[in-house]
């Protein structure tokens, strides 16, 4: 089934293409066809762009790289060695995508680069081969290369009807990949990985794939655009096409427009090309990087959402702008002629758009500051989709084997040795410092222990990925609450579903979550964004995200903490709800009243090492255990 978005984006397509087909029946001047042409290969780029940056939070500033290889391999064969103008194009894409995994696998594998880092690193890659390009008389030398018009455009009315299709075409295959990604599977995870990547990962999201996947896609439809700029240009220079004004460009496009949507670009670099046009054609040329800057500076301050969502907002009071702007000059026609009025009439929408602002945060629903959320006991859901399968009781599900990990000359843990089994509640304790949380992140695979072994359910996890040991059955949560704040409560939760053991389409996996919403109680706020929720909500929300990934065992990092008595009676509630439900669960945790209450063991942890471990009441009475952590309050 086609959506309402991909609709509009075939019939836009296919407007524009017969405007382009039939420019001289519709008296269109040829200065129009190469205005499009020029739009179309800005939407191609910034939404290139966006698919890494936007969608996944990886900021490029290498983007010129794509446009440089792909128009060079298109100049350099076409100009100097005669191949056909279409046989270039795939061989732009392919050393484009393999540029793309080049620079990923360098930033994501050897690395992990994030952030400025990242940055400067894509910056790095189009100096590099501008200084390449320049210095190899074999791909210019200084010289430039000459683009012939290949034959086939005989057969369209002018080769600017030919260049404008071709760039339609590759601009229109750019967003319809961009909408694709943006509603399926992988936008989700991209969408994840740009909230919160560790979290992602420990979901289930295999990032590195993912990551690695919108790098290849966004350099293929790089370099595809800068192959079809060539022919656009006429004449490639490393100048031209490794400018590094091009990522500027693209980056103020994408996010006047809104990176998290595959409209944003298209937005952005239809107002950029025509503002930029019309000063030119005013002489104003100079104001270009002025007019460029301001309008980042603005949007960083007062829209870093873009454009899109504003308009979303209110897409009649812009619509209503746009015309009237766009109407009353031309009625007038004391100033400028169509293009000047309409691009008044968009500048206007645009201001007042970002002027009123977006209604999103507002319009979800607003969680109630200290409401008690846990009123009466919904039916548990912890194994769907389908029931959870019986295992043998009290089998063990976690082996320690003599697991350490040291932080440089900090040991963290020393050969802690530790089975949990099957179907119990193990409360993990002990002084600040004592290793808690770093066993929880060996577990969850975010830190890979330095000695020793690691088996859930039989299977060695000690150099599993996270998300791979996602998969074999374990879930976590954060004690300071991790949310995707670009998602709502029940999207966050479909996420564990979409990317956990039993894996569905986002479609189905909505009810599911508002199900394992409903067992923690926050069904009612569903629609809200986790902005909007305070920390018991947030705490609930980890646990319903954590529980819909159908774990065989949950680990609780004080989840518990910075909660009112009566929150943590309520969380203590829900915690022996999904327990009761077959889940087996480590938690950490100071209140040895929730521990009292709750777990059916005790291991205490003392400077990396298992101090004692069994019976809450045995533990809380070794006096040992008094020594060292619990001091006078183990008589209470
Ligand atoms: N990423 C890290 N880098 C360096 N040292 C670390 C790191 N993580 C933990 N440590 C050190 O390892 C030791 C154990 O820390 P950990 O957070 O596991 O203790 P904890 O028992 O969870 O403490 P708390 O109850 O305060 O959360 C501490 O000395 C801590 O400083």
């Amino acid at each position: 089934m086609i959506r309402r978005g991909g609709a509009g984006l075939l019939a836009a397509f296919l407007v524009l293409a017969a405007v382009g087909a039939f420019s001289d029946q519709l008296g269109l001047p040829s200065f129009y066809l190469i205005l499009l042409g020029s739009i179309c290969f800005w939407i191609a780029q910034a939404t290139s762009w966006n698919i890494l940056s936007g969608y996944s939070g990886y900021f490029s500033f290498g983007q010129a790289a794509y446009v440089g290889v792909g128009a060079y391999t298109t100049a350099v064969l076409t100009g100097r060695h005669g191949v056909d103008f279409f046989l270039t194009v795939p061989l732009a894409a392919l050393l484009c995508g393999l540029l793309a995994l080049g620079v990923g696998a360098v930033a994501f594998r050897l690395g992990s680069l994030r952030g400025e880092i990242f940055a400067l690193l894509t910056l790095a890659v189009p100096f590099i081969l501008a200084a390449f390009a320049r210095i190899n008389a074999s791909i210019d030398g200084g010289q430039g290369n000459t683009v012939p018009i290949p034959e086939a455009a005989d057969s369209f009315g002018s080769p600017q009807q030919f260049q404008y299709l071709l760039a339609l075409a590759v601009a229109a295959v750019a967003v319809a990949v961009a909408y694709g990604i943006q509603h399926g599977r992988t936008g989700s995870a991209l969408a994840a990985i740009r909230d919160a990547e560790d979290v992602a990962e420990v979901l289930g999201v295999a990032t590195f794939r993912y990551k690695m996947l919108a790098m290849l896609i966004s350099g293929v439809l790089g370099g595809v655009a800068g192959s079809v700029f060539a022919l656009q240009i006429g004449f490639v220079t490393v100048e031209s096409v490794f400018n590094l004004t091009i990522p500027l460009f693209v980056i103020v496009m994408a996010v006047l427009g809104g990176r998290t949507h595959w409209l944003g670009p298209v937005i952005g670099a239809v107002l950029i090309v025509t503002l930029q046009d019309r000063l030119s054609t005013y002489g104003l040329d100079a104001w270009n990087s002025i007019i460029l800057g301001a309008v980042l500076a603005v949007l960083v301050a007062f829209s870093p959402d873009g454009l899109y969502a504003r308009l979303r907002a209110r897409p009649l009071i812009a619509l209503g702008t746009l015309v009237v702007v766009t109407g009353v000059l031309g009625v007038l026609n004391v100033w400028g002629e169509t293009l000047d009025w309409l691009v008044a009439g968009m500048l206007a929408a645009s201001l007042l758009a970002i002027v009123l602002g977006s209604r999103r945060t507002t319009a979800a629903p607003r969680a109630e500051a200290d409401e008690p959320a846990v009123e009466d006991e919904p039916e548990v859901v912890v194994s769907e989709p389908g029931e959870r399968v019986a295992v043998e009781p009290g089998k063990v599900l976690i082996e320690c084997r003599q697991v350490a990990r040291y932080f440089g000359g900090v040991h963290a843990l020393e050969d802690v040795t530790l089975d949990i089994r099957e179907g119990e509640l193990v409360g993990l304790v002990g002084p600040n410092g004592s290793g808690k949380t770093t066993l929880v992140n060996l577990l969850s695979g975010a830190f890979r222990p330095t000695r020793g072994e690691l088996r859930v359910d039989g299977r060695d996890i000690t150099r599993l990925a996270p998300h791979q040991i996602a998969h074999v059955g374990m879930a976590r949560t954060y004690q300071i609450p991790r949310p995707f704040d670009s998602m709502t409560v029940r999207d966050n939760v479909a996420m564990a579903i979409m990317f956990g053991r039993e894996p569905l389409p986002l479609r189905q996996a909505r009810p599911i979550a508002e199900r394992h919403l409903a067992t923690v109680a926050l069904d009612h706020l569903a629609d809200a964004y986790p902005a909007s929720l305070n920390l018991h909500q947030r705490q609930l929300l980890e646990m319903a995200r954590a529980i819909a990934s159908s774990p065989k065992v949950l680990l609780l990092d004080e989840a518990l903490a910075g909660l009112n008595p009566a929150e943590v009676d309520n969380a203590v509630r829900v915690v022996r709800r999904i327990h009761e439900s077959g889940i087996t669960i480590v938690i950490v945790e100071h209140l040895l009243r929730v521990l009292n209450q709750l777990a059916t063991r005790l291991v205490v942890l003392d400077r990396g090492s298992c101090l004692a471990d069994g019976d809450p009441r045995t533990v809380l009475n070794d006096p040992d255990v008094i020594r060292v952590y619990l001091g006078r309050q183990a008589h209470v």
